[in-house]
């Protein structure tokens, strides 16, 4: 056991995964929870996430040891607010926000002297919602981000780390606007690409009544896939993304636009190039080992 007694904020996909694994490997003697609806209440308590329910977030606080916020990015700051003068001296506070510097910044006022702030990133997630999509492997082998500010005691990040490390994850700290960059490339823009890209295929199919959903390929799949992620959550991490989204989405749409000039041209040399350049990019997280996902017979047949 790492904490006594876990408080979850939000009873979503991840505050369900982290009940479940927290649970499976014994991190925490009692884990409680609050969510806004009286529905979300009954289901994590009906189905075992959680030990206790609370109607709000400032009753589901009192006596714990480690809090974790699972609410969308934008709910941060209200909930932070909520609960801070109910938190007990020494309390670990955290969150699991896909978007770091913007969480600190709203939720780091709100903290009373005497509670630690850890905040937390892990990179793992399917496109559903709500406390039944929640499963206990979610982070298994999958990275959680921590971005602790610079005064945080050493044995503080390391007792967290444990619990992440716990849960099955592999945990590393970097600083919150390196993570924020690194984030709009890898996650938050290409979500951007699939629901452009997603929704460009639907107008179509309105516009020429043709099957392009029908009979979308697999690489186009994984694309609707990623585009039925929860609206509320992407909202909000565009919002308090911004500069670092803005910023990789300038340099996407000039990459694509030479792509685009090259086709017109018929310059097969570019395309092909860029295309060589890309596939040795997968090559290489096949080979760090770090696409868990990844099926072997994809490496096979490439190689
Ligand atoms: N889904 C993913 O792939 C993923 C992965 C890593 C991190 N995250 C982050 O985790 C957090 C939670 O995401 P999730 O996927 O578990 O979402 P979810 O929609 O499954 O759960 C969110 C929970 O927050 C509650 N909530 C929503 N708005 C609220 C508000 N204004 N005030 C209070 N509670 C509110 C919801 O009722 C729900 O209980 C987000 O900050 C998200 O950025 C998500
Ligand atoms: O597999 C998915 O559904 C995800 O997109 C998960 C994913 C990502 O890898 O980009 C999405 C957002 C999170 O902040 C972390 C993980």
């Amino acid at each position: 056991m790492i904490y006594e007694r876990v408080a979850l904020i939000g009873l979503g996909l991840i505050a369900g995964s982290i009940a479940l694994a927290a649970k499976r490997r014994g991190l925490a003697e009692e884990i409680v929870g609050t969510a806004r609806t009286a529905q979300t209440r009954e289901t994590a308590l009906r189905i075992g996430l959680v030990d206790q329910v609370f109607a709000t977030p400032a009753e589901a606080v009192a006596g714990v040891d480690l809090v974790i916020l699972c609410v969308p990015v934008g709910a941060m700051a209200d909930v932070a607010a909520e609960i801070g003068p109910h938190l007990k001296p020494g309390c670990v506070v955290s969150d699991v926000g896909s978007v770091k510097q913007a969480v600190i910044d709203a939720v780091a006022p709100h903290l009373p002297a005497g509670t630690v702030f850890v905040p937390a990133h892990p990179l793992a997630g399917t496109e559903h919602s709500g406390p039944e999509s929640g499963f206990a492997t979610l982070f298994d082998n999958r990275f959680c981000i921590l971005t602790p500010p610079e005064d945080t005691a050493p044995q503080d990040v390391a007792r967290y780390r444990g619990f992440w490390e716990g849960m099955g994850a592999r945990v590393e700290e970097m600083d919150a606007e390196h993570h924020d960059r690194v984030l709009a490339v890898t996650s938050h823009v290409p979500h951007l690409i699939a629901y452009t890209m997603v929704g460009v295929a639907d107008d179509l199919r309105r516009v020429t009544n043709s099957e392009v959903i029908k009979f979308s390929a697999a690489g186009f799949r994984d694309f609707t896939r990623i585009a039925a992620s929860d609206p509320t959550m992407w909202r909000d991490v565009f919002l308090n993304n911004e500069a670092a989204t803005l910023e990789i989405l300038g340099r996407f749409t000039e990459e694509l636009f030479t792509l685009q000039r090259a086709i017109r041209k018929g310059d097969g040399d570019l395309l092909f190039d860029h295309f060589t350049r890309t596939r040795a990019i997968r090559r290489g997280i096949l080979d760090a080992g770090q696409d868990t996902d990844a099926p072997d017979f994809g490496r096979k047949r490439n190689d």
